[in-house]
């Protein structure tokens, strides 16, 4: 698989983005080295989603670049969109397409080689069989999640955006789905940025984590090091500690 070579799969630099005068986010500076997973953590409003929003494409930025794969993805997003993909809740797909139509339509955007080929081996592996020719608008909520990440994994991305990707699933489908991204991770030497707000999945599938607070960075570092550095057992309370200003090791 080509990957550029020492490229960050993706870089932010002095991203931000405001609503009126009120910055919502920002600036972030931060890279993504190619095969690896960041989480991005924070309590409700903390950023995370604007901030994908922006790595996305949808969302404008107020200020920074973003460069994906060496590329500038606000001036040249046509030379990287194929090698990105993303899913979110907030971004539905046509209700009235059945599940196969609605993966042949982004198969075809994406000029994916073999697409019927390729909905099989995704059916195959996130269990969309039993409702491959329903209408995706009578899915259940976990069902649409598995067809959501389905549809961000059509064209074998290497650098992958996920929002809150098992909010909806049951810890069992949760479970699986999360090995079926690590092992795409691991296939496609694929960057992900994840935002969460399961520590157990951050734990589980990430090597770093950006804890956002109030749109900035309040602290990074891999899982073991913010456990050591907050001198917690797990995610969870380090988060607490980030969320109300309890300092970690000085
Ligand atoms: N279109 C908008 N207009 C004005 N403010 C907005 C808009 N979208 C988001 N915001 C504000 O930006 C801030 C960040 O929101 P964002 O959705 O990125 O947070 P989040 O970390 O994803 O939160 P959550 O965990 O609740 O999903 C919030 O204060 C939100 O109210």
């Amino acid at each position: 698989m080509s990957s550029s070579t020492g490229e960050p799969a993706l870089s932010v630099r002095g991203l931000s983005k405001a609503y009126g005068n009120r910055n919502v986010v920002g600036p972030l500076d931060f890279s993504l080295p190619p095969g690896s997973v960041t989480a991005l953590l924070g309590g409700n409003g903390a950023g995370k989603t604007t901030t994908i929003g922006m790595v996305m494409g949808l969302i404008e930025p107020t200020t920074g670049s973003i460069r994906v794969f060496g590329h500038d993805l606000l001036r040249d997003r046509y030379a990287v969109l194929g090698r990105m993909n993303f899913e979110s809740p907030y971004v539905d797909l046509p209700h009235r397409l059945t599940v196969r139509q609605n993966l042949r339509v982004f198969g075809m955007l994406y000029d994916v080689p073999d697409i019927e080929g390729k909905i099989e081996s995704l059916a195959e592996g996130l269990a969309l069989r039993d409702f491959l020719d329903r209408q995706t608008g009578r899915l259940s909520a976990g069902q649409k999640t598995r067809v959501a990440i389905a549809k961000a994994l059509i064209n074998d991305p290497q650098l992958l955006l996920l929002d809150e990707p098992t909010a909806s699933l049951d810890p069992d489908t949760a479970d699986w789905v999360r090995g079926h991204l690590e092992a795409h991770r691991a296939r496609h030497n694929c960057a992900i940025l994840l935002a969460s707000h399961n520590m157990g999945e951050v734990e589980r599938l990430c090597d770093r984590v950006l804890m956002l607070k109030e749109g900035v960075i309040a602290d990074d570092g891999s899982p073991a090091e913010l456990l050591a550095r907050y001198g917690r057992d797990n995610l969870e309370d380090v988060f607490l500690d980030v969320a109300r200003g309890r300092a970690g090791a000085a």
